[in-house]
Parts: C-alpha cells; sequence; structure tokens
C-alpha cells in the first residue's frame, strides 16, 4: 500500500487531536477564550508568519523542478503581500498597533517551532520541508471544519473570535489545504518504510510544537 498524508495523522493521533481539540481551540470556538490570551496569539503569530515566509524561501531554494518552486513562491508572496497585511489589520482591531508588533520579543515557543521547520528543511530535501510545514498548512483548516461540527461552538457577533474561524473555514483556505494534502499524496505514495519512519517523526514533532504555540497561549508564556 502506497503512504498517504492521512498516514501521517495516524502515526501520532494522540498528539493530532491534542493539537486540533486543543482548549484554547475550544474556548475560541465557545467564546470563552481571554482576551488576553487571544492578543498574546496574534502578536507571536505574526512573528510566526515572517518565519514561515523564510521557510516558503527555503523551499523555493530546495525546489527541484519549476512547478515546485512556482508553487513556493506563490506561498511566500501570498504571506508577503497578503496575510502579513491581513493579519497587522486584524491585530489592529484587537488593540495591537502595528509598531508594537515591529519591537516584539519572540516568545520561546515560537522561536523553538519556526527554527524547527527550518532547520528541517535546511537539513532534509523538499519532502521533508513540507512534511514540517503540513501541521500548520493542514490543521488549522480541520480546526475550523471540528469547531464547525461541534455543538459547543458559537458562530456570528456573539462569539469574538467569529472572524478567525471564518477566515480558516473559507473555500480560499480549505483549497490550499486540500491542495498540500494532494502534493504530499503524490510525494509520499513512493516513499520507502524507513524513509516514512523519518518522516512520521518530523510530523510528529512539528504537531508538538504546535501544541506548545496553543499552551504559549493560554498560559501568556514568553
Ligand atoms: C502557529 C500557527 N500555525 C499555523 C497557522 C496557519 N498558517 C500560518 S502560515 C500558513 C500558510 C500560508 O497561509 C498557515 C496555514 C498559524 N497562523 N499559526
Amino acid at each position: 500500500m502506497p503512504y498517504q498524508f492521512s498516514d501521517l495523522r495516524d502515526s501520532c493521533a494522540g498528539e493530532w487531536r491534542d493539537y486540533i481539540e486543543h482548549r484554547f481551540v475550544q474556548q475560541l470556538g465557545d467564546g470563552s477564550l481571554a482576551p488576553e490570551a487571544f492578543q498574546h496569539y496574534l502578536k507571536q503569530d505574526y512573528l510566526f508568519l515572517i518565519q514561515f515566509a523564510r521557510a516558503f524561501a527555503l523551499a523555493a531554494y530546495k525546489s527541484p523542478t519549476l512547478s515546485d518552486l512556482r508553487q513556493a513562491k506563490d506561498g511566500l508572496q501570498a504571506i508577503v503581500d497578503t496575510e502579513l497585511g491581513l493579519h497587522i489589520e486584524y491585530c489592529r482591531e484587537w488593540g495591537i498597533s502595528e509598531e508594537e508588533l515591529a519591537n516584539l520579543p519572540e516568545a520561546r515557543a515560537t522561536l523553538a517551532y519556526t527554527r524547527y521547520v527550518l532547520d528541517t528543511g535546511n537539513r532534509g530535501d523538499l519532502l521533508d520541508l513540507h512534511v514540517a510545514l503540513s501541521p500548520c498548512m493542514v490543521g488549522y483548516g480541520e480546526i475550523a471544519n471540528w469547531l464547525n461540527s461541534r455543538e459547543a461552538t458559537v458562530r456570528g457577533d456573539a462569539n469574538p473570535y467569529d472572524a478567525w474561524i471564518a477566515m480558516y473555514e473559507s473555500e480560499e483556505f480549505q483549497d490550499a489545504m486540500q491542495a498540500e494534502i494532494r502534493w504530499l499524496d503524490e510525494r509520499l505514495a513512493d516513499v520507502s518504510p524507513g524513509r516514512f519512519e523519518q518522516l512520521t517523526r518530523i510530523f510528529r514533532d512539528a504537531t508538538r510544537l504546535e501544541i506548545d504555540f496553543w499552551n504559549m497561549g493560554l498560559t501568556l508564556s514568553d
């Protein structure tokens, strides 16, 4: 049987569930999350996005084909030209100024996660890098879908975090998530059991670092 992305998820089902169904996510869904926790998360997510732009630049460098190079360039362009601007605007709505963002120190959880992804891409090939990126690329879409499947989730004006859910349930984001899964499914189909084992380690570590990122938000840790 050829491997698929779903096999990576199944290889660390416990960690994956702890990430998708994290207490931060549950509270965001029912609207009970402390605004300070969300603001701390938003600030660190700004720094996270900048490092992720670098990871897409690294993906361009590691691209063996023109098609991969285009995909990496589109990812980098989306973050630099669109998503960072939207994030800055969203932070402003939450009372966080652009100046404050520009002077933030990186929390240890942000440092650990982003530098882990960059190091994995540096040491390995494009598949290693994509696997390290996939909890981010796939997880947030899955989180939006999981929240929408829950009775406890509050949508609309009654939930101050509704716009966050709306962003990740959007067709544009869900399509990008599916495209990433297809890309991984195509590559994973050809890997050996030994190589798959290596990739599961990367996937599990990146998922654990996503859990730490949520914990950082809840505990306001730096
Ligand atoms: C900790 C953390 N993990 C994942 C995302 C979601 N995300 C960040 S960059 C990117 C790809 C380009 O859009 C995606 C899906 C986030 N914002 N913060």
